[in-house]
């Protein structure tokens, strides 16, 4: 089986914490992508969606979706995202598509955030193998990278790519995240930081993963 397999899996076994009559939080990326296909089904029985990336938002409007703007809802009950990285304590690193600043604000609006990943996604600690996104201001840019290399990483400027709220996005390697809350904080704390990509404050609370052996679920 190979990883969109996976990732159709553990995207359609989602569909059974999707309420009738709700407004569902959507997060962005690939899985995702796959997760919006499999809601289309639920078009009618559903009232909307809250999308954290231009592309998801699109992509739910072809389906007949309604979106509505994080400003129209005071909560939702869930929201379905990926993730680059996930661990055991269900904290994660995202942004690896640059939407982790509108995925972080509509998974703080959701009662429960479900994650789907394929197996590939599990990780023991953040940082082993993807490298940390974070999102600057564009004048922030070269003040932020030194401070990142004064945190003992490595950051690399994302070439060309702007992200829906006009900003530029450092990649950091070399970043192993023993103290992920921690960490999220001090990235935060950094001036000219929009977000960062860990997942701590807000992680995951049902895991999804697809995988060769089927789906597992890590509530
Ligand atoms: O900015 C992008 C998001 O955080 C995605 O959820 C993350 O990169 C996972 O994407 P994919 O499902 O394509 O691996």
């Amino acid at each position: 089986m190979d990883q969109l397999e996976m990732k159709k899996q553990a995207a359609q076994a989602a569909l059974k914490y999707v309420e009738a009559g709700s407004i569902v939080g959507v997060g962005s990326g690939s899985t995702v992508n796959c997760f919006i296909e499999a809601l289309g089904a639920m078009a009618d029985q559903i009232k909307g969606a809250v999308a954290a990336s231009k592309e998801s938002e699109r992509r739910l409007l072809a389906l007949g979706i309604d979106v509505f703007n994080a400003n129209e809802v005071s909560g939702l009950d869930i929201y379905v995202d990926g993730a680059d990285e996930i661990n055991p304590q269900k904290m994660m690193i995202k942004g690896g598509g640059a939407a982790l600043t509108r995925e972080k604000i509509v998974s703080s609006l959701a009662k429960k955030f479900i994650c789907i990943v394929d197996s590939t996604k599990q990780v023991d600690v953040l940082g082993s193998t993807f490298p940390l996104p974070v999102e600057v201001i564009p004048m922030a840019r070269s003040y932020v990278a030194r401070k990142l290399v004064g945190l003992g990483g490595q950051p690399e400027y994302r070439e060309g790519v702007v992200t829906d709220n006009g900003n530029v996005i450092l990649d950091v390697h070399h970043f192993k995240l023993m103290q992920p809350i921690e960490m999220e904080k001090t990235l935060n704390n950094i001036a000219g930081v929009v977000t960062n990509g860990i997942f701590a404050l807000r992680r995951a609370d049902i895991v999804i993963v697809g995988s060769t052996q089927g789906v597992q679920i890590l509530a």
